[in-house]
C-alpha cells in the first residue's frame, strides 16, 4: 500500500479475506474465553488436549469483558505500532535492544533466518510489561519514547488483561496435570520482574508471488504462554509437532501450513518454558512468519504479541504433578529463568548489536 502523511496502513476493515484454495491451512481448535472463565469443564479439557498435541489454538474473545479489552486493545496498540514504525530510523535505532535485553527495538535484518545468514524482513518493538504497569512517576528500566509513554495506560490495561488470560490458561493446565495451580501462578506473578513484553511487529508487503522471504524465522517461543493478535495471514506452523527442535530448522519431517487469522480471536501458543516445567507433557508449536498470501500480501502486516514468561528469579525445573513424569536423572545445574531466557534468545539466532 502506498504510504503518505496521514495515510493509515493498519486498516483491518479493508483487508481482503485470506485466500482459499491454494494455501494449506491448519485446523486449530477454537476455545471460548468466556467458557473458560465460566469454568466450563468440557472447554477446559479441550484446552489441555490441544496443549498436549499442538500447543496452538484460537481463543474466541466475544462475550466477556477481558476478551473485549483484548480485541479492542490490540487494534489500538497496532495503531500505536504504526506510528512508532513511521518514526525516523534514527529514533527507532535509539531504542535498539542491547545485549542480553529482551525489550527495545529490532530493526529489519537484525536476525538471520537460515544457516546461510539470510536476513529477516520484519521490525519489532518490544515493550517491557514491568515498566508499563508502574505508576507513571516510577523509575523505568529505560527512557521510552514519548509515543510509548503517552500510551502507557493502553499498554497497562492490555498487558494486565493479556497476562490474566494467560494465567487462567496456565492454571487450567496445572489442574489437568495434577499439579497445584499455585506452583504455576507463583512463577508468573504480574508485578515480579520478568521478560514479559508486548511485541509490536511490522512486516513489509510481499515483493513477488513466489517469494520465500522470511519475516520471522522458524522458532518456538521461549516463555510459558503467548497471546497473539494478527489480522493478515503470514503465520505458519510446522505440520508435525516438534518437541525438541533446534533453532531455525524443524527436526521432524513435515511442511509449513498456514494459520488463517480469525477476526475476534486471539491465537494462543505455548512456549518452551511450559515444556520445561512439565517435562515435555505440554508442547510448544514451531512457527514462523512469511509475507501474507495472495492479495493480502499487498498490505504491510502488523501483529501484537504478549508473552507471559517465567519470573526472572524462578528456577527452571520440572514441577510436581501426577501427570508430569519425573526427570529420569537428576537435572543438571539449576538455572534461573533470567539466565535460561537469555540462552534461548541466543539460540534463536538473534544478533545483538555488539556481536
Ligand atoms: O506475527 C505473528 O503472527 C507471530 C509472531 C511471532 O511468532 C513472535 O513474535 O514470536
Ligand atoms: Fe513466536
Amino acid at each position: 500500500m502506498p504510504h503518505a502523511e496521514g495515510y493509515t496502513e493498519f486498516t483491518p476493515d479493508e483487508y481482503p479475506p485470506f485466500p482459499e484454495g491454494d494455501f494449506t491451512t491448519v485446523e486449530l481448535e477454537t476455545i471460548s474465553l468466556k467458557k473458560l472463565l465460566d469454568e466450563d469443564a468440557t472447554e477446559q479439557d479441550r484446552v489441555f488436549q490441544t496443549c498436549k498435541t499442538r500447543g496452538f489454538f484460537y481463543l474466541e474473545l466475544a462475550g466477556c469483558e477481558s476478551g473485549e479489552t483484548i480485541r479492542k486493545g490490540a487494534d489500538d496498540v497496532a495503531r500505536v505500532a504504526e506510528r512508532f514504525f513511521q518514526l525516523p530510523q534514527q529514533e527507532k535505532d535509539a531504542q535498539r535492544m542491547q545485549k542480553g535485553q529482551l525489550d527495545g527495538y529490532k530493526s529489519v535484518g537484525a536476525t538471520v533466518t537460515d544457516k546461510t545468514g539470510t536476513p529477516d524482513t520484519a521490525e519489532f518493538m518490544n515493550i517491557a510489561k514491568n515498566d508499563m504497569i508502574l505508576p507513571s512517576s516510577a523509575k523505568m528500566s529505560r527512557t521510552w519514547p514519548p509515543l510509548i509513554m503517552q500510551n502507557q495506560p493502553l499498554f497497562d490495561t492490555y498487558m494486565r488483561t493479556a497476562h490474566s488470560t494467560g494465567l487462567k490458561i496456565l492454571s487450567i493446565l496445572a489442574t489437568h496435570l495434577g499439579a497445584k495451580p499455585e506452583d504455576f501462578l507463583s512463577r508468573h506473578r504480574l508485578e515480579e520482574s520478568s521478560g514479559d513484553i508486548i511485541r509490536m511487529t511490522r512486516g513489509p508487503p510481499r515483493k513477488n508471488a513466489e517469494m520465500p522471504e522470511i519475516q520471522t524465522p522458524s522458532h518456538t517461543d521461549f516463555g510459558s504462554i503467548t497471546l497473539l493478535m494478527n489480522w493478515l495471514g503470514g503465520l505458519q506452523v510446522w505440520s508435525e509437532s516438534a518437541r525438541s527442535a533446534g533453532p531455525l530448522e524443524p527436526d521432524t519431517p513435515g511442511e509449513w501450513v498456514w494459520v488463517k487469522p480469525k477476526r475476534g480471536h486471539a491465537i494462543i501458543n505455548l512456549g518452551d518454558a511450559a515444556v520445561k516445567f512439565t517435562n515435555g507433557v505440554l508442547c510448544s508449536g514451531r512457527h514462523r512468519v512469511v509475507p501474507s498470501p495472495g492479495e493480502q500480501g499487498k498490505w504491510p502486516r502488523y501483529s501484537i504479541v504478549y508473552f507471559v514468561r517465567p519470573e526472572n528469579e524462578c528456577m527452571m525445573e520440572v514441577l510436581e504433578g501426577k501427570e508430569i513424569p519425573r526427570p529420569e536423572q537428576e537435572e543438571g545445574s539449576r538455572i534461573s529463568a533470567r539466565e535460561w531466557i537469555v540462552q534461548q534468545a541466543k539460540g534463536l539466532g538473534t544478533k545483538f548489536p555488539e556481536n
